[in-house]
Formats: structure tokens, sequence, C-alpha cells
């Protein structure tokens, strides 16, 4: 992949940063970790996590500290075939940036003549799509935990011009102590002005990407409203056979909860206050914190511990 000498110096340096603020790995030496490239030969390369699109993810730990990562192995022919060389960089740029506790840290990244590697925070419990497809649903408790989590951390976004953009279930990931970690910055922007680039899966957009209008960081607030629908009832409210009905129902906002299961009327106020047409009138992030449904059900701590 063309990545640049600057942009590969720039992360090269950020990953080394990385080193040394994460306390639990070993720091070098500045001078030392300043010139450090990665190769595979760092790692022991252990079981495969899981397959992606576009290559695959190992367990792997770092010989000289022991850090146990999350190797992502990537297929430059793949990445180009499918053009998403530009998505890619701006995703490493994004999130090698971000320090949150649930954002899925990425340390760093390095390539060979073939593939692209980055090296990632592991996620020990997994994808939460699968506990959602597990489950069917989630408790009150368990969604609010993860509601909360993820708004603290779209607030952190937000704050950093970032947005999200593709906030969904299959983007989620679950560390070792049950704590969520959005995992897939692929579709983010670093933004400053409202943009008008359509993205993202269907189920989840928001009526002003659907229509190709402008839209800003208010989308992230729409898509944390769907995730938490889909959390409570096991489904996306808009959710149709074809995609012209999806269409349809997110841009007239057909809004219906089902009698089963049954969820609380707070549940349903803070949803209905997050999936407004009007962008302008969503419920800001830090007012969905004090929400009573929040407060009577999140867990402070953040973890859901099953
Ligand atoms: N940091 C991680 N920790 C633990 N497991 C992971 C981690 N990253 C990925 N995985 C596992 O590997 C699988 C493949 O991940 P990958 O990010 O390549 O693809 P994806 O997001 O599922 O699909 P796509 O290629 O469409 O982005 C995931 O579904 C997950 O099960």
């Amino acid at each position: 992949m063309g990545i640049s000498t600057e942009t590969q110096q720039n992360l090269s340096r950020r990953s080394s940063l990385a080193r040394v603020d994460c306390a639990s790995w070993k720091i070098r030496a500045a001078s030392e970790a300043a010139q450090k490239r990665w190769t595979t030969s760092d790692f022991d390369i252990g079981k495969p996590l899981g397959r992606g699109k576009f290559g695959h993810v190992y367990l792997a730990r770092e010989k000289r500290s022991n850090h146990i990562v999350a190797l992502k192995v990537l297929f430059k022919t793949q990445l180009q075939q499918s053009q998403v060389e530009h998505q890619l960089r701006r995703e490493v740029e994004i999130q090698s940036h971000l320090r949150h506790p649930n954002i899925l840290r990425l340390y760093g990244y390095f390539y060979d003549q073939k593939r692209v590697y980055l090296i990632l925070e592991y996620a020990a419990r997994g994808e939460l799509y699968k506990e959602l497809q597990k489950c069917k649903y989630f408790s009150e408790r368990r969604a609010a935990t993860y509601v909360a989590s993820l708004a603290r951390a779209l607030i952190y976004c937000h704050g950093k011009h970032v947005i999200h953009r593709d906030i969904k279930p299959e983007n989620l990931l679950i560390g070792a102590q049950g704590e969520l970690k959005i995992a897939d910055f692929g579709w983010s922007v670093h933004t400053f002005n409202r943009r008008r680039t359509m993205c993202g899966t269907l189920d989840y957009l928001p009526p002003e990407m659907v229509e190709s209008l402008e839209h800003d960081a208010s989308v992230d607030i729409w898509s944390l409203g769907i995730l938490c629908y889909e959390f409570l009832y096991g489904v996306p409210p808009f959710e149709a056979r074809e995609h012209s009905e999806t269409y349809k129902r997110i841009v007239q906002v057909d809004l219906k909860f089902p009698p089963t299961p049954i969820v609380s009327s707070y549940a349903k106020d803070l949803i209905s206050q997050m999936l407004v047409k009007e962008s302008t009138q969503r419920l800001a992030l830090h007012k969905l914190l004090e929400h009573p449904w929040i407060v009577q059900n999140a867990d402070p701590s953040g973890l859901y511990r099953g």
C-alpha cells in the first residue's frame, strides 16, 4: 500500500509513543523506540481470532514486552481491488490518535510486500454481535450500560472532531472485563465541516445521510438510538425486506415499539428522543447520560459482567 514516508514516520513515532504510555508495556528507551520499525518477527503469532473481508486476525504476543495483541493482517491486492486503501489510511490515522477505555486501541502498523499489519488491542470476549444473536435481545441493565459507555466514547470522539458514522453491533467488541470497545473506524471522518458523503449500512443511517444531505456529529446520536433499539428488541427499528422500504421508513421516522419483549417506557422515551429527524433536535450525548433510564440502569463502572 502506498502509504507516504511521512505518514509512515508519523505513525511509527505514534506507535512508539503508544508503547511508552501504555502502562502494561515495558518502556523502551525513547531513542531506540523512535527508530523502531515493527516486523512479524517481533511477534509470536497464535490462534486465528477471526476473518474479515480483507484478511485475517490473529492473537499475538509482542516478544519483548509479552504484551498480548490482536494482529490484523490485510492483503494489499484485496485492498487495492476494493479501492479501500484511502479508507484504511484514514482509519489508521484516526484510530491511532484515540485513547479511551471504550475505543479499541490501535498501537501501530507495519507492512511488507504483500500485506499490511495492524497491531490492535485484544478484545478477549469477542464480538458483541454474536452475544446479541445468542441472547436475541439484552436486558435493560445490559443495554443501558453499553449505551452509556458508547455515549462517553462518542463524546470523546466528537470533542476531537471525529465522527464515527458507522456505529452498529458488528463494529463493537467486548473486552476481558465486559467493557464495550468501538472497533472499526473505517467510515469515520475527522471534520470541522458539515459533510455530504453517503456511507454506512442502511439500517443505521439517519435520514440526512440516506437523503445525501449535509450531516454532522449528530449522525452518531441517531445510530446510537438505533443500536439501543436493537439491543432491547433484537432487530433494528426500520428493518424491512427491501432497501427501498427501509429507506422510506427511515425518512419518515416510522418508529414502532412492538409489545414484546416488554421494554420500559423510560427506554422508549430515550430512543424516541434520539431518533428525531431534525438532527439539531436529537438528545445531546451529555444529556443522554443524565436520562433517568441510563441513571437507573447503567452500571457506573461501564462493565457488564453477565
Ligand atoms: N481486536 C480484536 N480482538 C479480538 N478479536 C478480534 C479483534 N479484531 C478482530 N477480531 C475478530 O476477528 C474477526 C475479523 O475481524 P475484521 O476486523 O478483520 O473483520 P470484520 O470487521 O468482521 O469484517 P470487515 O472485513 O468487513 O471489516 C472479527 O469478527 C472478530 O471476531
